[in-house]
């Protein structure tokens, strides 16, 4: 049964779920949904969105490859990492409840492709400067999302591999270390604050005269802020003592001098 889905709440448990990783045969549905039918799913409906655009008015606009483009790279990014799934708090201590399985199959496909849908009822006029300003933003955003959990992985898989080294870290009572340097001495969840920044630039294309592009944005913070409570709960239970180091030395959660 599911560490955190097992709280005697039956509707908190039925949105988390209580099996850890129902299988058929070696077959877990789990792994398998957390990743490739939603994220897969969420690029070809952007695909089809694009081309419908194509379709109605002669090319494709600008902001919408932009969106197209970003959405894509975020997807590849997730699926040539994605034994990085393993470790996430999905894997390892939710079961496979209606939030797994709806928001695999069901939400990521369908509310993740909201600003392609907007932009082929909106067209947004996208000139060049705002456009390099926009993917500036994305650049940004990537580049810290991606090395943070880099090197948060690299150091897990073996902490004296020299791209991480030299950083400095503190020891726990269970034997492993924590990062105290690096992107991980900047904030305690850098690849939170990466994915926020992409999370705007993706927006951003469909202009601000409208709401509704920022759906995502507004969502993910909420819903990055409450998982960053639950993975705060679990650090505080697994290293006890030096999470409390950790917080002292790094006090922010996720925007430096804010959060
Ligand atoms: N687009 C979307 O809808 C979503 C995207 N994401 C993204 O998925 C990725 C994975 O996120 P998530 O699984 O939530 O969390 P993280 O990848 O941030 O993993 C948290 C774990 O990292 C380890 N850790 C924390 N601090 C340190 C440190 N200082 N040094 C070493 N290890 C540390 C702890 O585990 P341990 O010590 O056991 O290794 C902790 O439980 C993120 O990039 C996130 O932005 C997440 C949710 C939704
Ligand atoms: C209100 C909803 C029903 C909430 C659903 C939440 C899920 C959509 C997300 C929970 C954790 C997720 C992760 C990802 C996608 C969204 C869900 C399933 C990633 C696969 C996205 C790509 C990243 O590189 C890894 C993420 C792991 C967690």
């Amino acid at each position: 049964l599911a560490p955190g889905g097992n709280s005697g709440n039956p509707i908190y448990d039925f949105f988390l779920g209580r099996e850890l990783n129902p299988r058929i045969c070696s077959f877990d549905f789990k792994y398998f949904c957390e990743l490739r039918p939603g994220l897969i799913g969420w690029v070809l409906i952007n695909l089809a969105l694009l081309m419908q655009e194509a379709e109605l008015r002669g090319s494709p606009s600008l902001a919408m490859w932009l969106v197209n483009g970003f959405q894509l790279l975020y997807v590849g990014d997730a699926l040539w990492h994605e034994e990085a799934v393993l470790t996430t708090m999905d894997i390892i201590r939710d079961g496979f409840g209606f939030m797994l399985a709806f928001g695999d199959l069901a939400w990521v496909p369908f509310t993740y492709s909201l600003q392609a849908q907007f932009l082929l009822y909106h067209p947004e006029p996208l000139g060049l400067p705002l456009a390099s300003v926009i993917c500036l933003i994305k650049a940004v955003g990537y580049y810290i999302f991606r090395g943070a959990n880099s090197q948060k992985n690299t150091f897990r898989k073996n902490p004296s591999d020299p791209r991480v080294a030299d950083l400095e870290t503190i020891s726990t009572a269970t034997g492993r270390r924590l990062l105290v340097s690096g992107w991980w001495g900047m904030v305690r969840h850098p690849n939170y604050l990466g994915d926020l920044i992409m999370a705007l630039a993706w927006s951003l294309p469909c202009g601000v005269s409208h709401l509704l592009p920022y759906f995502y944005l507004l969502y993910f913070t909420a819903l990055l802020v409450h998982r960053e409570a639950r993975d705060e709960q679990q650090c505080l239970q697994k290293y006890g003592l030096a999470w409390h180091a950790y917080c002292r030395r790094v006090p922010y959660r996720i925007v430096p001098y804010i959060y």
